[in-house]
C-alpha cells in the first residue's frame, strides 16, 4: 500500500454545536497503536460519516466515543461530551452509555418479544409504568419506522424479524432509552438494498433530534445520508469537511486515492 504524509493533514473545525468531540485521541491495543491523535468535532443533530479502508481504525474510534473499548485497549486523550472529559477514571461509564447509545454491524435483538426487546433496559432503569411504557414503544418504533410494520405483533418473538427489520428494532432499543447521540457500526452492512434504504431514511428522520456518528463502508450510503466525513487511514485521520467537499474536491492524496477506488 503506498505510503502517505500523516503530518499532512485537513481537518476543519465544525462550524455548528457540538455534540462532543475527541481531542488527540490515542489507542492501543497492546503494542498495535491503532489510532493516533484524532481530534475530531461532532456537529449535533447532524450525520457524520466515518470512512476508510478495513483495518483504518474506524471502529477502535467509534467505540472509544462510549468507552466501549475500555476493556480491550489503552485509550489516551480526551473525550469531550458535555463540557465534561468522559475518558477518566471516575467516569460512569454505564451513565455514558445511557447519553451516547451504539447499534452494532450484526442486528442482535434479544430472544424476547419485540416489546421487550424495547421495554427491558426501561425497566431495568425503573420506568414500570405500564402507560410509560407502552408509549416508549410505539414512540420508539415509530422513530425507527418499524411501527407500522409490527404494531400488531409486539408480543411476538424479535427473532422472527428479518434482518432488516431486527436492526431497525436495535434502533428503536437505543431510541427507546432517550440519548443525545447514536453510535452506529456499519449498520446495513449485513442487510439487502432495500433494507439498507429503509435503515438510511430512518437516520435521515432520526437526524432531527439525535446527533448521529456512523461507520460505513459504503461510500454512496456516506455521500446520501452524511453531513460531514472523516477519512481514517492506517490510523490516522487524514481529512474531515463537509460531505461533498469530500466527495468533490478532497484535499489529501490519500482520500482521493480512496474515494476513486485507488486502494482499500
Ligand atoms: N479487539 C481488538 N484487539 C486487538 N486489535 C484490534 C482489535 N480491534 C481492532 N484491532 C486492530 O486495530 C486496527 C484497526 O481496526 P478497526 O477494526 O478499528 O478498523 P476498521 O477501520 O473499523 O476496519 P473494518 O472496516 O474492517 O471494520 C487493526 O490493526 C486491528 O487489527
Amino acid at each position: 500500500m503506498q505510503e502517505y504524509d500523516y503530518n499532512k493533514t485537513h481537518i476543519i473545525d465544525i462550524p455548528l454545536e457540538l455534540a462532543m468531540q475527541t481531542d488527540n485521541l490515542q489507542v492501543f491495543y497492546g503494542d498495535n497503536h491503532a489510532m493516533h491523535d484524532a481530534s475530531l468535532q461532532f456537529p449535533r443533530h447532524r450525520i457524520t460519516a466515518l470512512i476508510g479502508a478495513s483495518g483504518s481504525g474506524k471502529s477502535t474510534y467509534l467505540r472509544c466515543l462510549n468507552r466501549m473499548n475500555d476493556r480491550i485497549a489503552t485509550v489516551k486523550g480526551k473525550i469531550m461530551y458535555r463540557g465534561m472529559d468522559i475518558n477518566t477514571k471516575n467516569i460512569n461509564v454505564y451513565e455514558v452509555r445511557k447519553h451516547i447509545s451504539m447499534v452494532f454491524q450484526r442486528p442482535n435483538p434479544f430472544a424476547k418479544s419485540i416489546r421487550e426487546n424495547i421495554t427491558f433496559a426501561l425497566r431495568r432503569n425503573g420506568i414500570k409504568d405500564k402507560t410509560e411504557l407502552n408509549k416508549r414503544v410505539e414512540e420508539s418504533l415509530k422513530a425507527a419506522a418499524l411501527w407500522d410494520e409490527v404494531k400488531d405483533d409486539l408480543d411476538k418473538s424479535a427473532l422472527a424479524l428479518s434482518g432488516g427489520q431486527a436492526q431497525r428494532l436495535c434502533i428503536a432499543r437505543c431510541v427507546a432509552m432517550k440519548p443525545d447521540i447514536l453510535l452506529l457500526d456499519e449498520p446495513a452492512s449485513a442487510l439487502d438494498p432495500i433494507s439498507t434504504a429503509k435503515i438510511e431514511d430512518t437516520l435521515m428522520e432520526l437526524r432531527e433530534n439525535y446527533s448521529i456518528i456512523i461507520v460505513t463502508h459504503n461510500m454512496q450510503q456516506a455521500s446520501r445520508i452524511a453531513d460531514y466525513t472523516a477519512f481514517f487511514h492506517m490510523g490516522h485521520v487524514l481529512e474531515y469537511d463537509v460531505t461533498e467537499k469530500i466527495f468533490t474536491t478532497p484535499q489529501i492524496k490519500a482520500t482521493e486515492d480512496y474515494i476513486s477506488g485507488n486502494f482499500g
